[in-house]
C-alpha cells in the first residue's frame, strides 16, 4: 500500500527468529515481559496499576509520578497486544486527572501527576501528546470508536489539531513550530528534543488527521527525519537530550548530552526504517551509535558528551539503553547489530526504583524485534 509520499512497507520482520532464536521462546519471552510490567503478580517488576473498575495509571517507580510519557507509552503497549481493558483504564485516568480544561495549556495533558491524580504541574510534554494520538487512532482502527472519551479517532484528531493550531487565538502555544515544522521541547520554548522526533507517527498523522493538517504532518515528518540526522554527532552518532533547532546540542541545566532522553533516537529511526524504509530516514545514525557501544561494558554505562567523551556518572537506565541499542538492529546489519541483539535477549527486565523507564523501553524494543510492533490501519 502506498501513503502519500513514503511507502508503507506492511512488512514486520521478526528480527529475534531471524537472527535464530526459538519462535516459541520469542512469544513467551513477549507475553512474559507483558505480565511482568502489567501484572501485581511480579511486584518486583510491575509499572502498571489498576484503579477501581475502570482506571489505571503506569508509574515512574524512580520519580514516583505518573508521565504522560508513561500512560501513552501504556496505551501504546496495550493496543500492540490487544489489551482493550487496559487501554481504556489508562486513557480514562489521563482524561480524568491529567487532561486541562482551562488555563494556557487547556486542551493538552499535564505532564506529572500524583497517582492520586493531583496533578504536579499545569504544563504539557509533547511526547505524551503524540503517543496518545497514535495509540488512539489505532484503537481506532483495531477495536472501533465508542461514545465519549472513547471515541478514539475524534480524541486524536482533535488533539492533533491543538497541538499545531494552539495559539492562533492568542492563547497558549502550539507543541510544533509552525514555521519549521520541529516539535518543541515544551510548548512555549523554541528548542526541541531530538527523542521526541517521530516521523513514522507524522507520515501516518497526514493520512488520519483533519484534512486541513495533513499538509503540515507530511512536512513534520520529512523535516523531522533531516533534524534526527543534524542532532547527531557525526562521528558517534549521539544525540543530546535537549537541542536548538539548528541541531546544536542545549546544555540548560546539562541537557546538552546523551543521557536518558537521548535513548530514544535509536528506536525512533528503526521503527521509521521498518514502517516506512523512507530514503531519507538517517539509518547511519543507528550504525555510529552500535558501533560507538560495541565495545562498551554495559555495567560501566555512562552519561556521555555527544563526541562520546565519557562523564564519571554512569548510566541511569542501562536497560533501556541496551534495549534501544538492539532495536536499532532493524535497521542496521553486521556483526553490532548481531551483538546489540544478543545482548538485549540474555538481558532481564529491570526490578528495583529506577525500573519504569527502562522497562517501557524493553517491552517496546521487543516488540518491534519480533514483528509485533505495528501499524493498525482503518
Ligand atoms: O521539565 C519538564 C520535563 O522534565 C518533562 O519531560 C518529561 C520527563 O522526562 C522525559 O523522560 C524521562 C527520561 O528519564 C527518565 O529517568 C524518566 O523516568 C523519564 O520520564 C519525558 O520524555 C518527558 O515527557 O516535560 C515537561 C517539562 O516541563
Amino acid at each position: 500500500m502506498v501513503a502519500t509520499g513514503a511507502f508503507y512497507t506492511g512488512e514486520y520482520r521478526n528480527l529475534l527468529a531471524e537472527y535464530g532464536y526459538d519462535k516459541d521462546e520469542i512469544e513467551n519471552r513477549v507475553q512474559e515481559t507483558w505480565e511482568r510490567l502489567f501484572s501485581d503478580k511480579y511486584p518486583e517488576t510491575q509499572i502498571y496499576f489498576s484503579v477501581g473498575d475502570d482506571l489505571g495509571y503506569m508509574l515512574d517507580t524512580g520519580n514516583d509520578d505518573v508521565r504522560t510519557e508513561g500512560m501513552s507509552y501504556g496505551m501504546m503497549m496495550a493496543v500492540q497486544m490487544d489489551k482493550k481493558d487496559i487501554f481504556d483504564r489508562l486513557w480514562n485516568w489521563s482524561m480524568k486527572y491529567m487532561y486541562m480544561e482551562e488555563g494556557e495549556n487547556a486542551g493538552y495533558f499535564a505532564w506529572s501527576c500524583a497517582t492520586d491524580g493531583t496533578k504536579n504541574a499545569y504544563g504539557p510534554a509533547p511526547d505524551g501528546e503524540e503517543y496518545y494520538a497514535m495509540a488512539l487512532f489505532f484503537a481506532s482502527h483495531r477495536w472501533g470508536d465508542g461514545e465519549g472519551i472513547f471515541n478514539y479517532k475524534k480524541h486524536a484528531q482533535e488533539l492533533l489539531h491543538r497541538c499545531i493550531h494552539k495559539g492562533e487565538d492568542g492563547h497558549g502555544y502550539p507543541m510544533w513550530n509552525r514555521d519549521n515544522k520541529l516539535i518543541k521541547f515544551v510548548p512555549g520554548v523554541e528548542f526541541s528534543d531530538p527523542s521526541y522526533h517521530l516521523p513514522h507517527f507524522y507520515e501516518l498523522f497526514a493520512l488520519w488527521s483533519f484534512e486541513e493538517d495533513r499538509e503540515f504532518w507530511k512536512e513534520a515528518a520529512k523535516e523531522s527525519r533531516k533534524y534526527i540526522a543534524k542532532a547527531a554527532h557525526p562521528e558517534t552518532g549521539l544525540s543530546p537530550e535537549y537541542a536548538f533547532y539548528d541541531g546544536t546540542p542545549n546544555h540548560i541545566r546539562g541537557f546538552g548530552h546523551f543521557f536518558s532522553d537521548s535513548y530514544r533516537v535509536a528506536p525512533n529511526i528503526a521503527l521509521d526504517y521498518e514502517w516506512f524504509k523512507d530514503n531519507a530516514c538517517p539509518v547511519v545514525v543507528n550504525e555510529k551509535i552500535q558501533a560507538f557501544f560495541a565495545d562498551k561494558d554495559p555495567e560501566d554505562y555512562r552519561r556521555y558528551k555527544i563526541n562520546g567523551e565519557p562523564f564519571e556518572e554512569k548510566s541511569l537506565h542501562p536497560v533501556g539503553l541496551i534495549a534501544t541499542n538492539a532495536v536499532a538492529s532493524l535497521s542496521t546489519s553486521g556483526e553490532n547489530a548481531r551483538k546489540a541483539v544478543e545482548l538485549f535477549w540474555n538481558t532481564p527486565v529491570r526490578t528495583g526504583g529506577r525500573r519504569y523507564y527502562d522497562n517501557c523501553l524493553y517491552l517496546f524494543s521487543l516488540l518491534a524485534l519480533s514483528g509485533k510492533y505495528k501499524i493498525w490501519m482503518p
